[in-house]
């Protein structure tokens, strides 16, 4: 069924405030993968105590409206919906613990027709609760498989630019383990999708399927890495396309350009020959 475009883009999610601590903070970078090398220092320092740092993706778990689409008023067929595209734009240094406030909204909606869906924009900023300081503004597009048709523009709120049309500069890798979207639901996002077959196949998928933001922490490490010297000060946004469903223990191959402000970068799963991340884009400082 086609969604209600007034109730979506009238949605009250009121102001959202979280306590998170250092084990929140820590739990969210297992959920990504860090840690896996008990030697490596680099990636240590997100997962032990002992000067401990926020992995610069972390606001993307961070003042979330929660499950707002389970929500039937919400008139979007939830079991049908998946994430689209993610943006992220740091301000400023991330908290490894505190209060921080965000007021997340619908931004817009798109109409791709009947048989494609709807796209939900969605938008919070995220401030330091103790001082008002800007961290984070975290942009998403919810994918309604199920919800198009409702009479809407079909042109996109914005659009990502495609990567360099030229051979990538660089290749990296990265790994997802088996477990890893029981782990990553475990910071807030519990949709059953993720975890449950039945869900996974009632949603039309043959397993439960990894979260689009535990794929965007993954490719996040190697990138921080690579382009940013592994500094988390460094990297000032961070956005890109899901463009097919990745699964836990799936091994990933990152393409990646160099550009002027930083890199363009696609990932795929060479095991299944798909693309599941593209128009990816880092903007470092
Ligand atoms: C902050 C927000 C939070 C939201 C949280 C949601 C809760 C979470 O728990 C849910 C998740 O994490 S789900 C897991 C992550 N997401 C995924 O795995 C989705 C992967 N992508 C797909 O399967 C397909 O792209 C698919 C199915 C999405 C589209 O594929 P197709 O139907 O084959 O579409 P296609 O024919 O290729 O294109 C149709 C038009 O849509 C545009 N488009 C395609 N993929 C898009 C995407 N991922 N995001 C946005 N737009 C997309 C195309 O450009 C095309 O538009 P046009 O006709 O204008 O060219």
């Amino acid at each position: 069924m086609p969604l209600d475009p007034d109730t979506l883009l009238n949605w009250n999610f009121g102001k959202v405030e979280q306590t998170f601590s250092r084990k929140d903070a820590m739990l969210y970078a297992l959920g990504i993968g860090l840690g896996a090398d008990p030697l490596d220092r680099d990636q240590l320092r997100y997962v032990y105590e002992r000067e401990l740092a926020a992995f610069p993706t972390l606001p993307v778990v961070l003042g979330t409206p929660g499950a707002w689409l389970a929500n039937p008023a919400t008139t979007v067929t939830r079991r049908k919906v998946v994430h689209g595209e993610i943006r992220l734009d740091l301000h400023g240094p991330i908290p490894v613990e505190g209060t921080i406030r965000a007021e997340p909204r619908v931004t817009g909606l798109t109409d791709k027709g009947a048989d494609k869906g709807a796209l939900i924009f969605q938008e919070r900023r995220i401030t330091d609760a103790a001082d008002g300081r800007p961290i984070a503004t975290v942009r998403g597009v919810t994918f309604a498989r199920a919800d198009g048709g409702f009479g809407g523009d079909p042109a996109p709120l914005r659009g990502l630019p495609p990567v360099p049309d030229r051979a990538p500069d660089e290749r990296l890798t990265a790994r997802t383990f088996p477990w890893q979207a029981l782990l990553y639901r475990l910071s807030g996002d519990m949709n059953p999708l993720h975890a449950d077959p039945d869900a996974a196949r009632n949603a039309g998928y043959d397993r439960p399927i990894l979260h689009g933001l535990a794929t965007f922490g993954v490719l996040a490490v190697p990138l921080l890495g690579h382009i940013c010297d592994g500094d988390p000060a460094r990297l000032a946004t961070l956005e890109g396309r899901f463009s097919a469903p990745v699964m836990s223990g799936d091994a990933l191959v990152l393409d990646v350009w160099h550009t002027e402000d930083g890199a363009a970068f696609e990932a795929r799963v060479p095991d299944r020959e798909v693309t599941v991340f593209n128009r990816g884009r880092l903007i470092a400082r």
